[in-house]
């Protein structure tokens, strides 16, 4: 059996996790940087948490900067099976108001300045990635913020943007005719690298405003947002706190197979792999590469 160990991933507003049990924080050393900050250990019930702040502590590290390789390889090597990513993001649509949370079920990534995957020259792969989100989890979720009596709503495309200024009116109104139904900084290249890593991954999409669009509302600004945050990372907290009591000790397999993502994924022969890339990709890889 593998046991389930259950990442967390707090951002804006979130740089903890109260009701943890036994917590330590503690440095994990990646080769593939220096994640966000140390990873908070946990027990929630039962379960065993990892909490990572994205911007670190105190908010030190900006969407651009933040070394999501780093991040989820120190999950990875800390035994995570399943991730939530919690993110502010602006709103793109009207029935999706400040306060609600959104569950996405796809991306759009519009980032341009990121490194994006642990492989490369001299181990090449290629994932799938069709269905990023794992659906179990998003259940999971969805159940968790009824009990918890947390407005949300199942469903809708996260557009990632490079930031850290927030859109132009012309992008913000773009970004609507795609039909996407939330903005953000930082999910990807999370979700990709989640991906890479064979970790289940689902985002929680805290909207805090209506970005640029909104004739009623006026331009985005981070007064606006911190405004409405404090009470959305109330409410995560509680989610988070719901999710953990009712999540099973063993992990269970994904069923669009995000576990497994790299089982034919690899296309590099294995005389022609780079042995220092597949030195780093110890932890990510080690399922397939052993
Ligand atoms: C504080 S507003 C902009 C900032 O908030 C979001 O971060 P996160 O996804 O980590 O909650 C957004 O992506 C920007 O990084
Ligand atoms: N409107 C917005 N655009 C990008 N990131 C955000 N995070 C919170 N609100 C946002």
């Amino acid at each position: 059996m593998v046991k389930a160990v259950l990442g967390v991933i707090g951002g804006s507003g979130i740089y903890d996790l109260p009701g943890l049990r036994e917590v330590r924080w503690q440095k994990v050393e990646s080769p593939w940087g220096e994640p966000s900050d140390a990873l908070c250990f946990g027990t929630l019930g039962d379960l065993p948490m990892v909490f990572l702040p994205r911007h670190g502590r105190g908010h030190r590290i900006p969407p651009g900067e933040i070394n999501y390789r780093a991040n989820i390889d120190a999950l990875k090597r800390a035994g995570v099976t399943d991730v939530v990513s919690l993110s502010a993001c602006g709103s793109l649509r009207a029935d999706l108001a400040p306060g609600m949370f959104v569950l996405v079920d796809q991306y759009i990534d519009r980032t341009v300045a990121r490194a994006k995957s642990f492989f490369g020259t001299g181990c090449v792969a290629h994932v799938a990635f069709g269905d990023p989100v794992s659906p179990r989890l998003l259940d999971r979720l969805e159940a968790a913020a009824r009990a918890e009596a947390i407005a949300l709503h199942r469903g809708g495309t996260y557009l990632a943007m490079e930031g850290p200024q927030f859109s132009t009116l012309a992008e913000s109104r773009l970004y609507r005719e795609w039909g996407c139904a939330v903005i953000g900084m930082t999910n990807m290249p999370e979700a990709k690298l989640a991906r890479e890593a064979e970790l289940c991954y689902a985002s929680v999409a805290m909207v805090t405003d209506y970005d640029s669009w909104h004739e009623d509302h006026g331009t985005v600004d981070v007064a606006k947002i911190l405004a409405v945050m404090h009470a959305n990372a109330d409410s995560a907290k509680r989610l988070v706190a719901r999710l953990a009591a009712d999540f099973p000790a063993e992990h269970e397999p994904c069923p669009i197979g995000s576990d497994t993502a790299l089982t034919y994924a690899i296309i590099t022969a294995p005389e022609a792999r780079d042995p220092a890339l597949l030195r780093k990709l110890d932890a990510v890889a080690g399922r397939v590469l052993g």
